[in-house]
């Protein structure tokens, strides 16, 4: 039997619910071997994030390379990238080394307003990053950040889907966390269909990491070698058992539950 791997590139998460944190736990929930490479600390708990502190270029690109001569992934995933030096970094090594497989989730504001992505790195990701990106996960306000639209309606969401695209993504998902339906509703593009995924929007402020999540199982099921739809199928299924379920820590913000999406199938 061959063991999937999966990698994230993120920044790390004190707290533990979102980050780096987040995907490997859902790396291992999914039963695929999770690697990181930190490219950024963030001291951080469910009330907020306290400080950043990016790590030095020289040490994102060591944990690169040790990935990269013994531990290929099957698929991988970036998150956190904080700035245009490391995202021109994580590009170049990306080419490199001709990984498959890339997950971007362009995670630029957290939860509690601090900012993930300098302002001026988001010209980088898209020059740099998002040609290579299989998938694309932004939330509705990086989608906006991303093609300069305003999205307030299902249209706009759409207009934007398609911009993404021709920035060179195979595949973009434009996740309805943020969106005002009465369900929570995310839309797939694959360069000519649009399909979506609609799921009871779950009235909890637990919602930590959402996002990490969902993208680190969309990662996890292409390791496992899942078509497009099938791993979009298990990214909304997994984050709704995970936001459905939740663990109550924390006293602002808490994370959601990992091991809900395993525990609904016993
Ligand atoms: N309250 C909720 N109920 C159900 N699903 C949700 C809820 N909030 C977010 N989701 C889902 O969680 C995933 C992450 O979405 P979103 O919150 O938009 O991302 P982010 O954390 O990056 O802001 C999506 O699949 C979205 O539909
Ligand atoms: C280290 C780190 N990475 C990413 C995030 C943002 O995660 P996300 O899933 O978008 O969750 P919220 O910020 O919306 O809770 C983060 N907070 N920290």
């Amino acid at each position: 039997m061959t063991t999937a791997k999966a990698l994230t590139i993120a920044g790390s998460d004190s707290g533990g619910g979102a980050g780096i944190q987040a995907d490997l736990k859902t790396f291992q929930e999914l039963k695929v071997y999770g690697m990181s490479v930190i490219t950024a600390i963030t001291a951080q708990n469910t009330l907020g994030v306290d400080g950043v502190y990016p790590m030095m270029l020289e040490a994102i690109e060591k944990q690169l390379e040790c990935i990269a001569v013994d531990l290929q992934p099957d698929a991988l995933k970036t998150g956190m990238l904080f700035n245009s030096e490391i995202i021109e970094l994580v590009a170049n090594k990306m080419e490199q080394y001709k990984w498959k497989n890339l997950v971007v989730d362009p995670v630029m504001i957290a939860k509690g307003g601090a900012n993930l992505l300098q302002q001026e790195a988001t010209e980088s990701m898209k020059r740099k990053l998002l040609p290579l990106a299989t998938v694309l996960t932004p939330n509705i306000p990086e989608a906006e950040e991303l093609t300069g639209i305003s999205i307030r309606n299902m249209e706009e969401r759409k207009e934007a889907a398609k911009r993404l695209s021709a920035m060179g993504v195979n595949y973009v998902i434009i996740k309805g966390g943020h969106g005002d339906e009465k369900e929570a509703v995310d839309l797939l593009f694959d360069g000519s269909h649009f399909s979506s995924l609609v799921a009871e929007r779950i009235p909890t402020k637990n919602t930590h990491g959402t996002g990490c999540t969902f993208s680190a199982a969309i990662t996890a099921a292409l390791a496992n070698g899942y078509s497009i739809n099938d791993a979009f199928q298990l990214g909304k299924d997994f984050i709704h058992q995970a936001i459905k379920n939740d663990l109550h820590i924390g006293s602002g913000h808490g994370p959601t539950n990992h091991w809900a999406y395993q525990e609904s199938k016993r």
